[in-house]
């Protein structure tokens, strides 16, 4: 979809801040660009929507050098969201969602409805926050309207410069995990500029790794922690790698313990039994449709076992839970949220099993030894490299 050929930007005082990048980002993915200041970032993504234009090489759009199509006509086919927004602040949050698509010919009352259907997909109600100023909002709302702008004319393309790097950790988290689920929906092909490794690595289905002006490592955020292409690159991911696999390293049915499972509608007593066969303290509640409801002790708290009743009567609600595949590290943080010792695992609706501290644990062990695994073959590979 995006293809940089040995794209290079020298600017007029010599300073060279892209150097024979090439670099190919296919339709529908999310590439993250990440690297210290001054590595050229943000030149990369001036010279995608005409802002700046490379001194050699070419950028081609869906197979068309854009160094042919006019900067204007460019520029609505390539959403920009940027830092601080960049909105205009005399104009509502409706109206500023609107804005491209007022350049685009649209009158105003079906640009406003499809802004206000815009708001209501980054998580922002237009009733509430539509006829709000920009600095009526928090940082964190007004990125969201950065966001909603950006998509007004649905261009295929995406450019996205730190666009939640002025906002704390907390909100910026927030902003990820809506941004992702808005990408899985609207699929855009993406190119998204930080400094945050760790933010590359959740976000990027692939991620480049920026020295100066050039690529050190372009290649999938499990690999680029796993198998660090130079020495610049390991140093730049960091010694916490094992830390960052968390991000990466998905929860899996295989590492889920299963307790024993009761119906709200079981009898207490048949519970009990159910837990005293497997050695259980605790058996996972289920509702009437199987869906999660919580869980219940074999014991009372004064110790005695509580045979009496249905389930219903003891159960108590466990609202922490997270679907197969999340990474481990949204468990480990929902693990500290809920201050639980274990956490459900769902599949849809239904129920897979739990994952505690140890399995995941365990979990995050095993994708550091496949890595390692990985890597000694690839070693293996060469050394068997007959010589030619
Ligand atoms: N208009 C310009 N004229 C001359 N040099 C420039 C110009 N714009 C940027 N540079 C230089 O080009 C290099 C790359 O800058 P760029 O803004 O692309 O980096 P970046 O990786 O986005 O940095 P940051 O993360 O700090 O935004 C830097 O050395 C910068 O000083």
């Amino acid at each position: 979809m995006l293809l940089f050929e040995d794209v290079t930007k020298r600017y007029p005082d010599g300073t060279v801040a892209v150097d024979g990048l090439s670099l190919e980002v296919a339709e529908g993915e999310l590439v993250t660009l990440v690297g210290p200041s001054g590595c050229g970032k943000t030149t990369t993504m001036k010279m995608v929507n005409r802002l700046e234009e490379p001194t050699e090489g070419r950028i081609l759009l869906a197979g068309e050098d854009i160094a042919g199509i006019d900067p204007v006509l460019l520029r609505r086919r390539i959403g920009y969201v940027i830092q601080q927004a960049g909105l205009f602040p005399h104009r509502t949050v409706l109206d500023n969602t609107a804005t491209v698509l007022r350049l685009l010919g649209w009158r105003r009352a079906p640009a406003r409805e499809r802004a206000a259907e815009l708001l209501d997909l980054v998580g922002l109600d237009p009733s509430v926050h539509g006829d709000r100023y920009p600095d009526q909002l928090s940082g964190g709302q007004r990125q969201r309207v950065g966001v909603a702008r950006a998509l007004a004319a649905d261009p295929p393309v995406l450019l996205m410069d730190e666009p939640f790097g002025a906002v704390d950790p907390v909100v910026r988290e927030h902003l990820q995990n809506e941004f992702l689920r808005l990408q899985a929906e609207v699929r855009k092909t993406v190119l998204f500029v930080t400094h945050d490794i760790e933010e590359a690595v959740r976000l990027g289905d692939r991620m480049a790794v920026y020295g100066h002006g050039r690529i050190e490592q372009f290649d999938t955020p499990a690999t680029v922690l796993g198998a660090p292409a130079t020495d610049y690159v390991a140093s730049f991911v960091g010694a916490d790698r094992g830390l960052k696999r968390l991000s990466v390293t998905p929860v899996e049915e295989g590492d889920l313990e299963q307790p024993p499972v009761v119906r709200l509608t079981d009898t207490m007593s048949d519970a009990v039994a159910a837990m005293r066969d497997q050695g259980a303290r605790w058996a996972v509640v289920l509702d009437g449709k199987g869906a999660l409801h919580g869980w219940v002790p074999a014991e009372g708290a004064d110790g005695m076992v509580s045979p009496a009743g249905q389930v219903a009567a003891h159960a108590r609600r466990m609202e922490a839970w997270l679907p197969v595949g999340a990474p481990l590290k949204q468990a480990f943080s929902t693990m500290l949220q809920y201050d639980a010792g274990w956490i459900a695992v769902l599949d849809g609706d239904r129920f897979l099993g739990v994952l505690t501290p140890a399995r995941l644990h365990e979990a995050l062990r095993r994708s550091i030894d496949a890595d390692a695994r990985e890597l000694a073959r690839a070693d293996v590979l060469l050394e068997t490299v007959p010589d030619a």
